[in-house]
């Protein structure tokens, strides 16, 4: 039987863009790859968006993708510190960034930059990431595997400085399939007078608002505009979720 696993360096030739419509029809095989997406944007108001493409990748072709990163990318599980305290972060986790880029610091972790050139399917993917959003120049990635249910991440928004004020995230998702949300932060006000339901009843404050996608695999949901600065995301924990997920986000580095 053939490996379903691309090996580095045996990368497909050119192909159809994501979602994109070719007068002359697809190559052969091309359409397996590249099914005609279909985006939903949700506009969260105050210029902030999310553009979700349920069928970013074939199915197919999005398995020799998993099967490739979950045995080749080198996992770390690194101890990161949360609210002043140490703690094993609740996935496994690599980061792939173009050299001399100021380097990322989070939770108190400074993960080790790997080249792209250790890794050429994730230019692949990067390229069809590029494709489909015309316009972006992703110079990093953020690589997390959730290996069960048990793992997740918790509400944050990635508003490091380094992204600058509105950055544009590209998150692509393989494998078990997750929610994702998204809350509105609260205002300066909501904050000084307590969040909390009990506070929110008493100044007849309305909930925070949720929003929520289920990442299927090989998907694409891309974050933007003001999304970091005025909202925070999460993938929380799933009994149901028995197997890995493996969740890449773009970003560029300014
Ligand atoms: O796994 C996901 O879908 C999101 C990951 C995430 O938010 C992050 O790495 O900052
Ligand atoms: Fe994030």
């Amino acid at each position: 039987m053939a490996s379903r696993l691309r090996l580095a360096g045996e990368n497909p030739g050119p192909r159809r863009s994501p979602g994109s419509v070719d007068a002359a029809g697809p190559e052969e095989g091309e359409a397996e790859r590249w099914p005609e997406a279909r985006r939903e944007v949700t506009d969260l108001a105050g210029g902030s968006e999310v553009v979700h493409v349920p069928r970013f990748v074939a199915r197919e072709a999005a398995w020799e993708w998993f099967d490739y990163l979950d045995k080749r990318i080198p996992w770390t599980r690194p101890t990161i510190r949360v609210f002043g305290r140490s703690a094993v972060q609740p996935r496994d986790t690599c980061y792939v960034a173009d050299e001399e880029l100021t380097d990322l610091k989070y939770s108190g972790h400074q993960p080790h930059a790997h080249s792209w050139d250790e890794f050429p399917v994730l230019k692949d993917i990067l390229k069809a990431v590029h494709e489909a959003l015309p316009g972006s120049h992703f110079n990093s990635l953020l690589l997390n595997r959730y290996k069960t249910g048990s793992d997740y991440v918790s509400w944050h928004a990635d508003d490091e400085l380094l992204y600058g004020p509105t950055p544009e995230i590209a998150s692509v998702t393989f494998g078990c399939e997750r929610e994702f949300l998204l809350r509105k932060k609260p205002t300066k006000s909501q904050a000084s007078n307590g969040s909390g339901e009990v506070a929110r009843k008493r100044l007849k404050v309305s909930a925070p608002q949720l929003k929520s996608f289920l990442l299927k695999h090989g998907s694409l949901l891309v974050m933007r505009g003001y999304t970091q600065r005025d909202w925070q995301h999460s993938v929380p924990k799933r009994a149901k979720a028995s197997s890995p997920r493996i969740n890449l986000t773009f970003r560029r580095v300014l």
